[in-house]
């Protein structure tokens, strides 16, 4: 892997969103595909066109749980005077030797079971008597009750046309159609289809392998005591839940402490895992900035333009960033900032972007719209900088949730859109037209 780290930017650089954004994505390249399970490709981008092996259904069948017959033996029929046919057994769902239905003969049949040689319509069960001699049934009796019902005579009170209730074969798919085309996303539908044809394995882009390591020696696990000066570790939850939501399979790694020789010998270890490393905090210039510290100047040694840059957004929340790749597999690593709100904001811009990429989906970013600010005062916001405050959306309408403060998780946790406000804006007046990304 290679990064645009190497542009001449220079270290006062301050990077664009976009720009930043654009480091990531043309660095970044879609995962080799491999062969998965279908459930495992399930989300996944399928990378060849699937063909059709055998046609479906891959014989005639009934539609309808009913008599098979022969359609002058019931043209006419009616409950009146019903069409009375000689029952010659019955044709179960799976059954493959199948006794013909000659002139004047029905088969009892089943939904999904092979349409006997010589028959060619169903007649519904509740169109005739059931072989009861009675009027109309509502349904059959279960064979281990009643075996009777496999034999005897039936009274057909309706006639029925040629492949009336007979699904025929092909109808759905043809063997040499196309199935399902390269590039095609397999939901539940498309892996309905794949095993309907036969197929217990899809040649995919498989699911990211994502790492989130958290940073910082304040952090302790949730459920443990808190002592002095101490927070509970949110970032590593958000973000593997993120990197989940995004499509990732993702290992969340408990907070490691302010000290780079541990972080390093952490990252080392995740590598194994890992197709693509996210940290939070440690990235911007106090004297515990351990990221910085234990990731700056480990390149790859084997790749010009390998190694982590450290950088400044025109951004907030998300000013200090990393990104580059590290380890013998150049595996990419985006650094993010460790305020709470930082770090989720920057995840929806830079990395699930990312994580959608190395899946090879077309479609790579949230959804965005435009809203009708609603606000009982304008919102401020820094000059210079791309501001995304959060915010609610419902109905073209967006109300900003919290302020600007980057630490404020209640506020993040009752939003469910950003606001955009560009970088040459300071004020947002009430009634404004808005830019939102929608979170989903
Ligand atoms: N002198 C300056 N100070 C700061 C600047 C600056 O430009 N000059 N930038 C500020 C901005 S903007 C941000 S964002 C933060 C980024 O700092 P770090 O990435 O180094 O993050 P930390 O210092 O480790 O933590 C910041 C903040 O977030 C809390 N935190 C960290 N990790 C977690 C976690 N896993 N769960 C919950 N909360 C977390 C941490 O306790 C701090 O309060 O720097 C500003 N400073
Ligand atoms: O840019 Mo920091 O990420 O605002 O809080």
């Amino acid at each position: 892997m290679s990064t645009a780290a190497t542009r001449p930017t220079g270290p006062d650089h301050l990077w664009s969103v976009d720009e930043h954004l654009e480091d990531v994505l043309t660095t970044i390249r879609p995962l080799d595909p491999i062969e998965l399970q279908l459930l495992d490709a399930q989300g996944c981008v399928l990378v060849e066109d699937v063909m059709v092996p055998l046609s479906l259904p891959p014989f005639d069948n009934s539609s309808m749980d009913g008599y098979a017959v022969r359609v002058a033996d019931v043209a006419g029929a009616s409950e009146e005077f019903p069409a009375v046919l000689e029952v010659v057994g019955d044709v179960a769902a799976g059954a493959a030797e199948l006794t013909p239905v000659g002139p004047g003969q029905a088969a009892r049949i089943m939904t999904g079971a092979p349409l006997p040689p010589g028959a060619e319509a169903v007649v519904p069960v509740e169109w005739t008597d059931g072989g009861l001699g009675e009027g109309p049934v509502t349904g059959m009796r279960a064979r281990s009750l009643a075996p009777e019902g496999a034999e005897g005579h039936v009274r057909v009170h309706r006639p029925a046309e040629a492949r009336a209730h007979v699904r025929a074969r092909g109808s759905d798919v043809k063997a040499g159609d196309l199935a399902l085309e390269a590039g095609t996303i397999l939901g539940p539908p498309q892996i309905a289809l794949l095993a309907a044809i036969g197929r217990g394995t899809a040649r995919v882009r498989p699911r990211p392998r994502v790492v989130v390591v958290s940073t910082g020696s304040e952090l302790v696990q949730p459920d443990e005591e808190l002592g002095s000066g101490q927070i509970y570790d949110s970032n590593s939850f958000a973000l593997t839940a993120a990197a989940r939501d995004a499509g990732a399979i993702a290992y969340r790694v408990g907070a490691v402490v302010d000290d780079a020789d541990t972080l390093r010998a952490t990252i080392e270890d995740q590598l194994v895992r890992a197709d693509l490393m996210v940290t939070t905090g440690g990235v911007s210039v106090g004297a515990y900035d351990v990221v910085k510290e234990a990731l700056a100047h480990v390149g790859d040694a084997d790749e010009a333009g390998g190694g982590v840059d450290f950088r400044k957004l025109a951004m907030q929340p998300g000013k200090p960033q990393g990104f580059g790749s590290i380890g013998p597999d150049h595996t990419p690593l985006l650094a993010l900032p460790g305020n709470p709100v930082s770090s989720y904001v920057s995840f929806e811009l830079f990395v699930r972007p990312a994580i959608r990429t190395l899946m090879g989906l077309p479609d790579v970013h949230r959804p965005r719209a435009t809203a009708t600010l609603r606000a009982d005062r304008a919102l401020g916001s820094p000059k210079g900088r791309r501001q995304f405050l959060r915010g609610a959306y419902a109905d073209g309408e967006v109300t900003a949730v919290g302020g600007s403060g980057s630490h404020l998780i209640a506020a993040l946790a009752h939003a469910d859109a950003l606001i955009v406000v560009p970088e040459d804006t300071e004020s947002v007046e009430p009634g404004t037209e808005v830019e939102v990304v929608l979170l989903g």
